[in-house]
């Protein structure tokens, strides 16, 4: 794939997406409007590595991202680690170029903005990082960091009528800054080192507000504090952002966070937007699968619900150096959807699909098994059983109480991999459990709460899904149900209320 790869070639760009996309609020332009973005980092590709005939690989981290975001409204983004969240901000920033996309601020093309333009568009659009250990130069004094931005922009433009320098009005102006966001001026001298983490993320805010910009991109801004500071910073932005009237993107793989901070959610996997919408509708009832598994890990409070929670996201995010074919999820989606000729319990269904995945691209093989089973033997003569084999994976697997043919393939293919010949194993699988959701990636749709799932496809997703055109190939499941939410995820608003009143409080000072 290249980098040129134009937008609006695949199913996520089709005319859906784009209409899903810009379902937002009636009548309004977007201060921030992201089409077809991708970003593709490129390894094994340097003049050395060529020498040496290695062939580069692309790392598709973001990988066709539609997104708005209204002027004075939050927009979160969240999505386990790895699924592109940190590169779509400083991508759509241009603190990395993108491969393909446009981004528009305020109806200007970011990608095309050169010197003066990028330099406007600087002051309008700022970032706060998630690490305030790492991100603030240890050498400079906190008054220096947060009026650097104001030197690099010659600010003041003239120097001012009462007779300071413009020096002396950067330190007036840090001073502030440093007070509005509940540190004191007087500790404009003092180095990084000698603050709290939720202090060092104030000063990462006062120097995001330095600039007086109108759009910030927060990449997860509480993710490295204690709950009780997260609860901090979270008021803190909210006022900020009252007060300046500013418009925010909100990174976060936490969604207990988000919910309490974002007006609209879109949630990103293996570097796309598979579901977007109001925070409620997000919450209440979600329609993707991979949102109800991000649900359903929230942390929940009480004893109660832990004993409910389950582990509903398996298994590891693939590497964005080689996607899924089709719906990325599909390798550890809990409705991955049976081909027509098979309809088994959904549990199995996965359990094979999760066997063929380690076959296919996680490099599992048959000794690793026949390794353990030697390993688990108690006597010196090991023989190799393949009975025994068969039923350790089936073990593994969720593959027992198959019937009829579907237990036939399987167990041939068992049969097959216990032999050694993990290729023909997962090839046997494949001609028989193929599953629809491995052709295509579905396309965006929906509307104002859009989502990217192939249990959608053709579709509105308020209809009851007609049982001729999925039905066994659902393998007998009804369509997606909202899922309970946890109403009682880590930060409760009451708590931030409360929390309130303690910001100021000598713990984060
Ligand atoms: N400079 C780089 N070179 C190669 N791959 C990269 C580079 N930066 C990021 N990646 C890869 O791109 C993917 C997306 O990374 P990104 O940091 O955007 O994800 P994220 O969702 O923000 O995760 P996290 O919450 O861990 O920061 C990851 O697989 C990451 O390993």
């Amino acid at each position: 794939m290249s980098e040129s790869t134009p937008a609006g070639t695949d199913a996520r760009d089709g005319d859906d997406s784009a209409d899903a996309v810009t379902a937002g609020r009636d009548g309004e332009d977007p201060l921030l409007e992201v089409r077809g973005l991708r970003k593709y980092y490129y390894e094994n590709d340097s003049l050395f590595d060529r020498l040496l005939g290695r062939e580069p690989t692309s790392v598709k981290a973001v990988d066709g991202v539609d997104l708005e975001v209204y002027q004075g409204e939050t927009l979160g983004v969240v999505g386990e680690s790895g699924c592109g969240k940190s590169t779509t901000g400083e991508t759509l920033l241009r603190l990395r170029e993108a491969t393909d996309g446009t981004v528009r601020f305020d109806g200007e093309n970011v990608m095309e903005m050169a010197d003066d333009e990028l330099t406007r568009f600087r002051k309008r659009a700022g970032i706060v990082f998630q690490d305030p250990f790492s991100s603030l130069d240890p050498r400079m004094t906190v008054g220096d960091i947060v009026s650097e931005g104001l030197k690099i922009h010659n600010l003041p433009e003239e120097s001012p009528d009462d007779g300071r320098s413009k020096r002396e009005w950067r330190r007036e102006r840090a001073k502030e800054l440093l007070e509005r966001v509940g540190l004191s001026a007087d500790q404009i001298d003092r180095y990084p080192h000698e603050f709290s983490g939720g202090q060092r993320q104030r000063v990462g805010i006062a120097r995001a507000l330095a600039l007086d910009p109108e759009f910030i991109v927060l990449d997860e801004p509480v993710s490295a504090l204690d709950v009780s500071v997260q609860a901090q910073i979270l008021n803190l932005l909210e006022d900020l952002q009252e007060d300046f009237g500013l418009t925010y993107l909100f990174i976060a793989h936490d969604l207990s966070v988000v919910r309490h901070i974002c007006d609209r959610v879109a949630v990103m996997y293996l570097g796309e937007v598979v579901e977007t919408g109001p925070t409620d509708a997000i919450f209440e009832s979600p329609k993707h699968p991979y949102t109800e598994a991000l649900l359903e890990s929230v942390p929940r409070a009480s004893v109660e619900e832990q004993g409910r929670r389950v582990d509903a996201l398996s298994g590891d995010v693939p590497s964005p150096r080689d996607p899924p074919s089709g719906c990325h999820f599909r390798t550890r989606c809990p409705k991955v959807i049976q081909p027509a000729t098979v309809d088994i319990p959904q549990e199995q269904y996965r359990g094979v699909m999760n066997l063929r995945d380690r076959l296919e691209r996680q490099g599992f093989t048959a000794d690793s098994v026949w390794d353990t089973l030697e390993s688990e033997h108690d006597g010196d003569d090991f023989e190799r059983d393949t009975v025994a084999f068969k039923e350790a994976m089936r073990e593994e697997f969720d593959l027992a109480g198959l019937s009829g043919a579907t237990m036939d393939t399987v167990e041939d293919a068992l049969e097959i991999l216990a032999n050694g010949r993990e290729e023909e194993a997962a090839d046997r699988l494949r001609s028989s459990f193929a599953s629809p959701c491995e052709e295509e990636d579905p396309a965006l749709i929906g509307g104002e709460h859009a989502a990217a799932c192939h249990l959608f496809a053709d579709e509105e997703f308020d209809r009851d899904l007609d049982p001729d055109e999925v039905g066994t190939a659902m393998g007998g499941m009804a369509p997606p149900e909202p899922s309970a939410v946890p109403d009682d995820a880590e930060l409760d608003p009451d708590d931030i209320d409360d929390i309130d009143d303690a910001v100021g409080s000598d713990d984060d000072r």
